[in-house]
């Protein structure tokens, strides 16, 4: 799959072109980390690399940085080559002017915030700026992350979520127009994460660098992403809106993946346009047809999201009426998520608001057609 497309006349921040790298294993075979993975980054762009442990965003995230020489493909940025293996062009990660923010801070423990933060000044472009110059925009960007008063505090001496701040300030100081970010929240609490991901959203609306984020949690990537990029054994599954990726998931595996699907596999029975009639397990299901040359006879999964179902002790009129048992019900404040028992599979329906049905109770669950995806399932 690819996703390169022209940005009104000017190259953009980030271009990937037919990317590859493989690891070899020590039995000698081949791992294909990245297969052949094309998209653009554009001003502004926030790109999210989801997808579960070894599915190649760690590699694709360092291609871009210089810090993993792919085999073979292109990495540009606004039009300057960074990688090409066909001409022999790679670019060290320290030329290439892009930040980095790492899920273990690599920060210098036994320094101060201060002293972290200035490195990058220091260290790439101290022809241009002189000490007092360097300390206004040190302090700045302290300022910005929200840890002005800790500059003179040594690394070691802080909490997690105020090591982060000193690693994304570091990132931020050189103003570069590209940072990327490999798993930075994994390592803070639930409500640091949550704060840290709000104001680094509003930073990167403030500052408008492009940012690729590379995640394992599909509800940072949906909190965060402009665009995200769902990757699958090294290729790109689907690259799209967050609202895309969840309401129109380009196979399976990115169903499966991304939010909680109910699933029950089946054989398509009929087929009447857009619609497709599935025989399946707890009854027939019928919904929208997700994926091409769907036919009759054809093994697929009917798939459809908790918060798509509604529940009654009444026998509701509409098409996929699911006769079952209430086996669980859990409150959660903003709804409660039910279990449902139907012919042995348990299924999850989100309902508003406290359950008012007793565990064991005979129910019905409603699923309407047109939230309910009927995908092939030979393609994971
Ligand atoms: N240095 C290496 N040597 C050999 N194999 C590697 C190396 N680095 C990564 N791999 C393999 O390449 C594949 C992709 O790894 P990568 O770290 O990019 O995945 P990931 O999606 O970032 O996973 P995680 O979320 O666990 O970090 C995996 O199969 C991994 O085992």
């Amino acid at each position: 799959m690819s996703d390169l497309a022209p940005h009104e006349g000017r190259d953009p921040v980030v271009r990937v072109e037919n990317l590859e790298k493989g690891f070899r294993r020590r039995d000698g075979s081949t791992v294909p980390a990245i297969d052949g993975v094309s998209f653009d980054v554009g001003p502004g762009d926030f790109l999210v690399l989801l997808g579960p442990s070894g599915c190649g965003k760690t590699t694709l995230l360092r291609s871009i940085a210089g810090l993993e020489t792919p085999d073979t493909g292109a990495i540009s940025f606004d039009g300057r080559p960074q990688f090409a293996g066909d001409r022999q062009i790679n670019v060290a990660p320290e030329k290439r002017g892009v930040s980095m923010v790492f899920q273990s801070y690599a920060l210098w423990p036994h320094m101060t915030a201060f002293s972290n933060v200035a490195y990058p000044l220091e260290s790439r472009r101290s022809g241009k700026r002189n000490k007092t110059e360097i300390a206004t925009r040190v302090r700045e960007t302290l300022a910005l992350v929200g840890i002005g008063e800790l500059e003179q505090q040594y690394v070691a001496q802080m909490s997690g979520g105020q090591q982060q701040r000193v690693a994304l300030a570091r990132a931020l100081v050189s103003n570069d127009s590209l940072v990327l970010f490999d798993e930075p929240l994994s390592n803070v609490d639930a409500k640091v994460r949550e704060q840290l991901r709000i104001e680094l959203l509003a930073l990167q609306r403030d500052l408008g660098f492009a940012a690729i984020f590379v995640t394992h949690d599909q509800d940072e990537a949906m909190q965060l992403g402009t665009r995200i990029a769902v990757l699958q054994e090294g290729r790109l599954a689907q690259l799209a809106s967050p609202l895309e990726v969840y309401t129109r998931p380009a196979n399976r595996y990115v169903a499966q993946f991304v939010g909680t699907m109910n699933e029950s596999l089946g054989t398509v029975t009929a087929i009447k346009g857009e619609t497709a009639e599935v025989d399946t397990g707890i009854g027939t299901l019928t919904g929208r047809l997700n994926g091409d040359s769907i036919a009759v006879g054809d093994r697929v999964a009917a798939m459809w999201r908790p918060e798509s179902g509604t529940m009654t002790n009444t026998d509701p009129v509409a098409a996929n009426r699911l006769r079952g048992t209430l086996k669980a019900s859990m409150f959660v404040g903003a709804y409660t998520e039910q279990v449902v028992d139907v012919a042995g599979q348990d299924l999850r329906v989100q309902v508003p608001g406290p359950n008012v049905l007793d565990t064991g109770a005979d129910v019905w669950v409603e699923v309407p057609e047109v939230d309910l995806l009927v995908m092939p399932v030979e393609d994971t």
